[in-house]
Order: C-alpha cells, then sequence, then structure tokens
C-alpha cells in the first residue's frame, strides 16, 4: 500500500522536482500535485511533465493532498505554509525538506495551527537549483532526518518515514534542536568555509582573478562547487540556525588559531597528528559506504 496516494509538493526546484521524478518512479500510484511562486517555474514544470497538475494558487495545489511537503528556502516557509492554510484538509499531513528544522517547525506551526506536522531533511543535494536540476535518484542510499515536534502522532511519524524510504532514503529521526547542531558542522560550517575561500580568492590583489581560474587546483575546485550552492537558500540558512552555526564557528575560529600558531612555530608533529586524525575521518566515512557522489550530481543524471 502507498504511504500517500495525493502529494503535493509546494517549491519546485532541485529537491521538489527530484522528489516529483523519485515518486513517479518509485510510487507511479500516487497522484502529483505541484505549486510554486514562480510563474516561470510553473510553466517548465507543466513543460517537463513533473506532475498530473500544476496549480496557479497554492491553495488549489492541497484541496484533496493527504501529504504536502514544502520545498521553499527556510526563510519562505511560515508564507508558503499561511498560504494554504484555509485550504488544508483536516486530516492531510504536512512535512518539509529544510536544511535546518527548529525555525521551520515553529514557523509551519505558527501557520498552520492544529495541522499534523512531520518535518524532514534529505540529507542530500547539489549546487544546482530550479525544476530542471532534480534527478529521481538524489536520495538514493542517503539519509532523510524526520524532526516530529513533541507530541507528533507516531503513525504519521510512520507514515512520512515509509515515503522516504520508498523514495531510497533511510530514514533516523531526531530532534529538531539536535538536528541543527549536527548540521551545523557536518554541513552548514563546511557551506561557509567554502563562500569565505572563494571569496578571499577572488578578492587577491597580487593574484588575479584569471590566475585563480587557470591555476586552481583540485583542492580549490571543490570548494567552488560548494561555494557555487543557492545564495537565497544558504542566506537563509545561517539566518534560521544563527545559533548552532556561530556555536561551531567560534570552536572552528580557535581550531584554526591554533594550526595558525603551530605553522608560525614550525610544529610539525602537530600538523602531522592533526592531519593524521584527518584523514582516517574520511578513510571511515568511506568504509561506511558514505563517499559523496555529489561531484557528478547533475550532470550524469537524466
Ligand atoms: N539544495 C540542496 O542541496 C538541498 C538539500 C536538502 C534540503 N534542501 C532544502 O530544500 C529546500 C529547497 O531547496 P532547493 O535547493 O530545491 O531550492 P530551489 O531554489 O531549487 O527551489 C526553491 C523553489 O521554491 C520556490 N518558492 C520560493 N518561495 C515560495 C513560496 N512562498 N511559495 C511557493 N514557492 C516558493 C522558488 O520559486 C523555487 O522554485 C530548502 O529549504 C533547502 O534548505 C536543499
Ligand atoms: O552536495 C552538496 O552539494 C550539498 O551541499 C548537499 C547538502 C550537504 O551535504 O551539505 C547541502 C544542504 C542540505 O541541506 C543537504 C545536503
Amino acid at each position: 500500500m502507498l504511504p500517500f496516494a495525493r502529494v503535493t509538493i509546494i517549491g519546485i526546484g532541485l529537491i521538489g522536482s527530484s522528489i516529483a521524478r523519485a515518486v513517479r518512479a518509485s510510487m507511479p500510484g500516487a497522484r502529483l500535485t505541484g505549486y510554486d511562486a514562480d510563474a516561470d517555474v510553473r510553466e517548465t514544470a507543466t513543460r517537463i511533465q513533473l506532475f498530473d497538475d500544476v496549480t496557479d494558487t497554492p491553495g488549489a495545489s492541497v484541496i484533496d493532498a493527504d501529504l504536502v511537503i514544502f520545498c521553499v528556502p527556510v526563510g519562505a516557509m511560515g508564507d508558503a505554509a499561511a498560504a494554504i492554510a484555509e485550504d488544508l484538509p483536516a486530516d492531510a499531513i504536512v512535512s518539509d525538506v529544510g536544511s535546518c528544522k527548529a525555525d521551520v517547525v515553529r514557523a509551519l506551526t505558527e501557520a498552520l495551527p492544529g495541522a499534523t506536522i512531520i518535518p524532514a531533511h534529505p540529507v542530500a543535494g547539489t549546487e544546482n537549483s530550479g525544476p530542471e536540476s532534480g534527478f529521481a535518484s538524489l536520495f538514493h542510499g542517503r539519509w532523510c532526518i524526520v524532526t516530529p515536534p513533541e507530541g507528533a502522532p507516531d503513525f504519521a511519524v510512520a507514515r512520512v518515514s515509509e515515503f522516504w524510504r520508498r523514495l531510497g532514503a533511510e530514514v533516523e529521526t531526531m530532534a529538531p534542536d539536535h538536528h541543527d547542531r549536527v548540521l551545523a558542522i557536518t554541513s552548514h560550517l563546511p557551506h561557509l568555509i567554502a563562500y569565505t575561500i572563494v571569496g578571499t580568492a577572488s578578492d587577491m590583489e597580487e593574484v588575479t582573478q584569471s590566475e585563480v581560474i587557470k591555476f586552481s587546483a583540485g583542492g580549490f575546485r571543490d570548494f567552488t562547487r560548494i561555494a557555487a550552492s543557492d545564495p537565497t537558500m544558504w542566506r537563509d540558512v545561517f539566518l534560521a540556525n544563527r545559533e548552532a552555526v556561530l556555536d561551531m564557528l567560534q570552536r572552528f575560529s580557535e581550531d584554526l588559531s591554533a594550526l595558525q600558531r603551530a605553522i608560525r612555530w614550525g610544529k610539525g608533529d602537530e600538523l602531522f597528528d592533526l592531519f593524521t586524525r584527518t584523514r582516517a575521518v574520511r578513510r571511515s566515512i568511506i568504509d561506511q559506504g558514505q563517499d559523496d557522489p555529489a561531484p557528478d550530481f547533475g550532470r550524469t543524471h537524466e
């Protein structure tokens, strides 16, 4: 049996369109409806036939839905939810895919009082945006973290978890605040560092912009992929997960200062010990079969 028979996706970008493609592939009996605030995106989604229906208003997209998933930037969750409040069926389950959770749970609960809200975060993505950048296999073998608010009904958590398993993800449940601290170090800070390195390189006076591009080595190139990620999405993530990110940044700055001192005073042993530990982390990720295929995402799929 399908976990949901009528799925509505609000926000048809990389993640919304990937969910639509993955639902088509793994739950072909489900009816799919989409809505996006941008008329050009709605037109593209219609042209490439991602949905059974793309509606012109948010309310019309949810009228008979049994699952509504918000796939908009985290700063837009509250407004997007308020726009469907009057039309949301009483028994529908509401979810989202936002990259941080505590702030999103607050925004959705405020906009949809009384609704069953089961937030989730697929930890899978690319630096690309928009309806044409999605692909059905994006969630295969990746984690989806479900973050039910206190008191959320077990049956609803089970159905949302089953939905994500059908899309190929492995599901883990976590409290929203804890999710935000974990992702601050594993996803948000790495993006901040990438934005900084690429920003610093592009501001150099003694090394020209064309030299940076021409001689960019593997390490720098990897950072440029991450630093090409969507500006709206990431602005919103840093503002919404401010406290956890600032905490991790403080810790990171202290560790960076220690490294700076080790280099200044020629403490090769300290550098060697750290690099040995970090190499072991990379090896454990690979041993767990979680090496990230992301550099090819969006280019080799569909
Ligand atoms: N990109 C990733 O790698 C990734 C991974 C996991 C989760 N996420 C989360 O998924 C969400 C969507 O990210 P994305 O990468 O798909 O972004 P995207 O920019 O590709 O798509 C977002 C879409 O939302 C639409 N939108 C904005 N405000 C709206 C509103 N009020 N009502 C309806 N539509 C609206 C935009 O027009 C756009 O088409 C974000 O919350 C992000 O944090 C992203
Ligand atoms: O591989 C990438 O491009 C990503 O940045 C994906 C990534 C991440 O791993 O940090 C980014 C944000 C999300 O919320 C989930 C996944």
